[in-house]
């Protein structure tokens, strides 16, 4: 079991993210802003998609780590911590999914 957290990884990026450094990549990513943050989330999980459609079990960590690092970029400037997702995931505890999608459809 990997001993590393993406709570660790979220306060890293904070941290580059508040340091400018020209070296970077985080703090790149902030300076062009959430346009470009989004776009390469969404390559990532396109990337992830593409991986996983071909069984290329290698592939599908590596590109979940990019997936991963660049969605909480992606939070970070949306000004929403892990903390909130993970408040939101817990909340949904013991909900089963498809019975959460049927009483979307309910009328009322
Ligand atoms: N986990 C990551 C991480 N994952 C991916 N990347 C970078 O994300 C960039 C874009 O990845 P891509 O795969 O899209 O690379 P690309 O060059 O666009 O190539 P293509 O796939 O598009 O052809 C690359 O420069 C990767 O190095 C990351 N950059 C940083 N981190 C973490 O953030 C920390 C701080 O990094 P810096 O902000 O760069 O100091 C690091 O110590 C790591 O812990």
């Amino acid at each position: 079991m990997a001993s590393f957290s993406l709570s660790d990884l979220e306060a890293t990026i904070r941290e580059r993210a508040r340091s400018g450094d020209p070296d970077s990549w985080t703090a790149k990513l902030f300076a062009t802003g959430m346009d470009k943050a989004a776009q390469k989330l969404g390559e990532e999980a396109v990337e992830t998609v593409i991986a996983a459609v071909k069984g290329d079990t290698k592939a599908v960590i590596s590109e979940s780590a990019d997936l991963l690092y660049h969605w909480l970029v992606v939070l970070a400037i949306a000004g929403v911590s892990l903390e909130d997702v993970l408040g939101e995931l817990e909340q949904r505890t013991g909900r089963s999914g498809v019975a959460e999608k049927a009483s979307r459809s309910q009328p009322g």
